[in-house]
């Protein structure tokens, strides 16, 4: 299956504010899959439906209209050049393939710049939410945190695990709920077998909290 980033949706390119929702064009479309789907769309508790999936599918895909270089921007010089991670980020993504949710966690790791930048804690925790709020698969949403970190930040080294159910594997299709898809992708310095346990298994230690 191709994972890599499909045309046209490079971040450069994109920027923001490149692309808007047309949100009549997309409650149209809603009401015209309720009329495929035998329903009445004028029935009184599907009146308002279409506009507003066209609002929420505008809020679950708003990672379309931002820009992961403008998130990453801000950093602060405090000379560290130790592994930092942000661990049990949650996430809230869409499968692509059939427009359901997929949700779990994000672990981030990684080795700033050799300046010693850093960005805000908040701000990688952002990124894997602008990465995350598209049409995605597992895999590309975890290589995009991953090279989103060396292009914009410089990181030395990354590490980036995700760990979610497919809801399109539980409520529906095959029907297995609770399987759980990890996926990872390492970079520069973290593809150190050393480096990159040491990673791992802080990744993986009981949060104390
Ligand atoms: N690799 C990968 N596959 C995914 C992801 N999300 C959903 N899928 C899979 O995408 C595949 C689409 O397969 P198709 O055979 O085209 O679609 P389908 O007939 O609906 O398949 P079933 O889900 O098996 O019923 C399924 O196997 C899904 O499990 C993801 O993030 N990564
Ligand atoms: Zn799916």
């Amino acid at each position: 299956m191709d994972v890599s980033t499909p045309p046209g949706t490079d971040d450069i390119e994109r920027g923001d504010g490149l692309l808007t929702v047309d949100r009549e064009r997309a409650a149209a479309a809603v009401r015209e899959l309720l009329l495929a789907l035998g329903e009445d769309p004028d029935r009184e508790g599907l009146v308002d439906t279409p506009m507003r999936v066209a609002k929420a599918f505008e809020e679950t895909f708003a990672g379309l209209r931002q820009d992961p270089a403008e998130i990453l921007s801000r950093t602060f010089s405090i000379d560290h050049d130790e592994l930092i991670i942000v661990k049990d980020i949650e996430v809230y993504s869409t499968c692509e393939h059939h427009l359901v949710p997929f949700h779990g966690v994000a672990h981030v790791g990684y080795i700033p710049a050799k300046d010693g930048r850093v960005t805000g804690l908040s701000k990688i925790a952002r990124l894997v939410d602008v990465y995350a709020r598209r049409p995605q698969v597992q895999e590309r949403l975890t290589t995009q945190v991953a090279d989103a970190l060396v292009q914009h930040l410089g990181a030395q080294g990354v590490l980036v695990v995700v760990e979610c159910e497919h809801l399109c594997m539980s409520m529906r299709g095959v029907r297995k709920p609770g399987a759980t898809t990890i996926t990872s992708a390492v970079r520069g310095q973290l593809r150190d077998p050393a480096t990159r346990a040491e990673a791992m298994s802080l990744m993986k230690a009981p949060t104390s909290r």
